[in-house]
């Protein structure tokens, strides 16, 4: 998995790469190099006494350092392009690839193991395939062509190299293995940290209101003291490691001077060849430790790659058709003919009439036992305000979101301009959509950067327009800095209200031909609610417009009123003929009464 996922994502670093190898290869035959001329100055040179050899082999192993330095500098900073290089492409591809998934995929996912994902696991492939392009060329030339070197200089000593070499490798095979288990529940720990730490600070109100906060302290304490569990786990298994390394290292250096010495005593072996054996040992060494390092970090990448793979392989189950069918086959002409007759023409021009019909329509929620919506059929025809009233889980933020194909009906069919949305493509949907859902969600930047997000080319003319109908000029002028006024994360420095209505003045903005409301009105007083519909009376023109809502007084005059009760309609028709024909509605239509004279 990591390495196809490594493998794939190298392709286009295929310069630095092959630099990254020459480079390695240089640096490392020179650094091999160096010891054996320590040796010669040595022994043919200090030994015997004799100067002019000493500075000339001394200048030629400056020489070597400066091409060892130069190649390693090299190899750094290519590795360093290739990886950062990779890291972002992955990020982007995860990314891109969430932004296509459903909402199906969204909840089986979750946001917080989404963000880890993108982040700390990407680091994790990043730092090994770093650690990777700078040793992976050197270690091998290192060992082998150490091996051979030190050979060169002394056989007798080299079935040390035999007996170091292997132990170091059993030894921190064994608790590599060992390490494995851990990684993952490292990332699920990071995962769970990031997912109680994201709830806490979202709903810091309701926490501080419920007083909450001690609950919380000992919910994060846990996923906290769970994670620290783990890294202390995967701590003390890499603690033993260095001691280890370090006992075959040290020990392989004292047995080569006490044997070295025997050998030099015993005529066999020049001093200046044990010190360069000596070095080439901890060359060996050091490439084994490396590789070691290297090794501790394969199993955590790969646990990393594997949960990347994960989002990248992720099928969305809500996919564009193989041939899309254009809902409106010439939007160009038909906008241009349409704002001949425009009357409000410097909101942009009005969309050409597309209806919504819901055709059959049946749907449970993926795992689900329970049907949400049951045989739903009706016709929301363009010029006309459907209105959807219910109890409270009747059905009606699910009816909104299949138009626009937030999930794919389990039975029958939704059609948008006589089209099944399963047959569109869903980009083209959307953009006949303005949606100003249950929660409206406002991102960071400016009123007008949010109301944009409607129309990027809208003129500032076109966003007041959008705000007077939405109820909205009034504050957002009040606000400093008017449409320039900064609006933080979430719209959370906004009222609730406020919020509501700038998600309203959004979708305006866009002119969409299908306006679906869901429950967007809840939030502002009797008498904004009645001028907002008013004045969206003016510019919906040929819309079809859903409106979901739970206040009566808000879809009294509407042409058509739905009523859901349990995922199934049990009446639908204009208000005074529901109050006679649909008991629920009657009932729905009595308590709100009730109340409002209680108030
Ligand atoms: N993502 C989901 N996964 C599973 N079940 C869900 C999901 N969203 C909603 N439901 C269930 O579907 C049913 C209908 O929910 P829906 O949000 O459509 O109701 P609603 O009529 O809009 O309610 P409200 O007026 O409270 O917003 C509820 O029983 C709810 O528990």
């Amino acid at each position: 998995m990591l390495l196809r996922l490594i493998r794939s994502h190298l392709r286009p670093y295929a310069v630095p790469v092959a630099v990254i190898f020459v480079l390695q290869f240089v640096a490392t035959l020179s650094s091999l190099y160096l010891p054996s001329l320590n040796g010669q100055i040595i022994d043919q040179g200090v030994v015997p006494g004799d100067i002019a050899y000493i500075l000339r082999t001394g200048a030629i192993m400056l020489a070597v350092s400066i091409v060892n330095i130069v190649a390693t500098i090299g190899v750094a900073w290519a590795a360093a392009t290739a990886s950062a290089g990779v890291a972002r492409d992955l990020r982007r591809e995860v990314f891109e690839r969430v932004g296509r998934f459903s909402a199906q995929e969204l909840s089986s996912f979750g946001a917080p193991t989404l963000i880890s994902r993108n982040t700390n696991d990407v680091m994790q492939v990043q730092t090994l395939l770093n650690m990777g392009l700078m040793f992976m060329v050197s270690i091998p030339i290192m060992m082998v062509g150490g091996i051979i070197m030190a050979l060169r200089e002394d056989v007798g000593l080299s079935w040390l190299v035999a007996v170091a070499v292997p132990l170091l490798g059993v030894i921190v095979g064994s608790i590599v293995v060992r390490m494995l288990p851990w990684f993952r529940r490292m990332q699920e720990s990071v995962d769970a940290v990031n997912r109680i730490l994201r709830e806490q600070i979202t709903g810091i109100r309701v926490v501080r209101a419920f007083v909450r906060e001690r609950h919380e302290e000992a919910r994060f304490d846990d996923a906290n003291t769970t994670y620290t569990g783990t890294a202390l786990a995967v701590g003390r298994l890499f603690s033993m490691v260095f001691p280890l390394v370090m006992l075959v290292f040290n020990g392989a250096s004292v047995a080569v001077l006490w044997f070295g010495a025997h050998r030099v005593d015993n005529g066999q072996m020049e001093v200046g060849a044990l010190t360069a054996f000596m070095t080439y040992l901890m060359q060996i060494l050091m490439s084994v430790m490396f590789g070691v390092m290297m090794s501790m970090m394969i199993p955590r990448a790969s646990v990393s790659a594997g949960r990347i793979t994960e989002v990248l392989d992720a099928v969305p189950t809500i996919v564009d058709p193989p041939a899309p069918i254009p809902i409106d086959p010439e939007p160009e002409l038909a906008a241009e003919d349409d704002a001949s007759v425009d009357p409000v023409a410097e909101t942009g021009a009005p969309p050409p009439p597309i209806g919504v019909e819901f055709r059959g329509v049946s749907f449970s929620y993926p795992g689900a036992d329970h049907p949400v919506l049951t045989g739903v059929s009706f016709v929301a025809e363009p010029g006309r305000t459907t209105a959807v009233i219910g109890s409270t889980g009747a059905g009606k933020t699910t009816l909104v979101s299949l138009v626009a194909r937030l999930y794919d009906v389990t039975e029958g069919a939704v059609l948008v301009g006589g089209l099944d949305v399963r047959d569109v493509a869903q980009e083209d949907l959307w953009r006949h959509l303005g949606l100003v859902p249950q929660k409206p969600f406002l991102f960071s930047g400016t009123v007008a950067s949010n109301l944009r997000y409607g129309d990027a080319d809208a003129t500032d003319e076109q966003l007041w327009e959008a705000l007077r109908i939405a109820q909205a000029a009034d504050f957002v002028r009040a606000m400093p800095g008017g449409l320039d006024a900064p609006i933080a994360q979430g719209g959370t420095n906004v009222s609730g209200g406020q919020r509501q209505r700038l998600a309203i003045a959004r979708a305006l903005v866009r002119r969409p031909a299908i306006y679906l409301f869901d429950d967007s009105f809840s939030a502002l007083d009797l008498a904004t609610d009645a001028r907002l519909r008013a004045a969206l009376r003016s510019v919906t023109h040929d819309a079809a417009v859903i409106v979901v809502a739970q206040r009566v007084s808000t879809i009294i005059s509407a042409d058509q009123i739905i009523v859901l009760e349990d995922g199934m309609i049990v009446g639908s028709g204009q208000h005074t003929e529901l109050i006679e024909t649909c008991p629920t509605y009657a009932e729905i239509v009595a308590s709100q009464a009730v109340m409002e004279d209680a108030a």
